[in-house]
């Protein structure tokens, strides 16, 4: 059996912003088409470790290999041409252009077309003539992610793609999402509170504490330590309390979301 290439591998990485350091000693690799869940408590560095990779946070030292190539050092810009691609937690919608010209702007040459686009979220081609400030939350959201999809990214990282949405809606997404990763086989980095949707869609998890790694391992050997799960993140996941906000309000999990086929 061959094994797959190497699409992202990271080594002794330190980063933050100006003199403050927030990730610290982080290390791990990601093979082509793989797909792995980055989790923490609020605040942990999950965001930063993101901007770290697209060079939007100051890294102070470590190893960055994308495609084989030492991107440290390099611009946002040439590492988005690399084929990382973002779906910021912001979103970041135009709202006076259409849903079409979001998708026209970000075009780039690739495996992923206009009509592959809309193929995953059909809801999009429907309201191709409608105005950014025109889309709910959740079709808002899958055009963030369509749009980071016309770059033709490698890799694409998704900050809190189901956070603000409606529970009907996040099924909607998540369902996409899904297809995104079991269909169509796209490498992500998924960061999310919903952690249980989360750790079912990935092969492989990252958790993160105070900026350092705290689990690196199966997303299924996590999913299924209740324990481990409940110290690292700081979930009760024997119940049906799957998600946690940073003061104590705690979200429930739709049950009708799921991912790899469990339940
Ligand atoms: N632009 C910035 N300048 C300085 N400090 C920042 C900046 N952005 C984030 N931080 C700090 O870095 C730390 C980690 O924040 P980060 O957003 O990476 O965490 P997170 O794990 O993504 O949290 P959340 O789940 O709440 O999004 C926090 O203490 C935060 O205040």
């Amino acid at each position: 059996m061959t094994s797959k290439r190497v699409l992202l591998h990271i080594e002794s990485l330190c980063a933050g912003y100006g003199e403050s350091i927030i990730i610290e000693d982080i290390g791990f690799s990601l093979a082509a088409g793989s797909s792995l869940a980055l989790l923490g408590r609020n605040g942990v560095g999950k965001s930063t470790l993101f901007r770290t990779l697209l060079g939007h946070a100051r890294q102070r030292s470590g190893v960055i290999r994308f495609n084989d190539r030492d991107i440290s050092g390099t611009t946002p810009y040439a590492r988005v041409w690399q084929g990382l691609g973002w779906v910021p937690q912001e979103r970041l919608m135009f709202p006076s252009l259409t849903v079409a010209e979001h998708l026209a702007i970000a075009d780039r040459k690739g495996a992923w077309t206009l009509d592959r686009v809309y193929g995953l979220f059909p809801r999009l081609k429907e309201r191709q003539r409608n105005l950014g400030g025109q889309l709910s939350g959740g079709e808002q959201q899958m055009l963030a992610i369509a749009r980071a999809l016309m770059t033709n990214p490698t890799l694409l990282l998704l900050d809190e793609p189901l956070e603000g949405l409606a529970p009907i809606v996040v099924k909607e997404v998540g369902d996409c999402i899904r297809r995104l990763v079991e269909e169509e086989g796209q490498a992500i980095i998924l960061v999310e509170q919903r952690v249980k949707f989360a750790l079912r869609l990935t092969e492989a998890a990252l958790v993160l504490d105070r900026g350092r790694v705290a689990y690196s391992g199966s997303s299924n050997d996590l999913l299924n330590n209740a324990r481990l799960l409940d110290d690292l993140i700081g979930l009760r996941s024997g119940s049906n309390l799957q998600g946690q906000r940073s003061g104590g309000e705690v979200r429930r999990e739709p049950d009708g979301i799921t991912a790899g086929g469990q339940s």
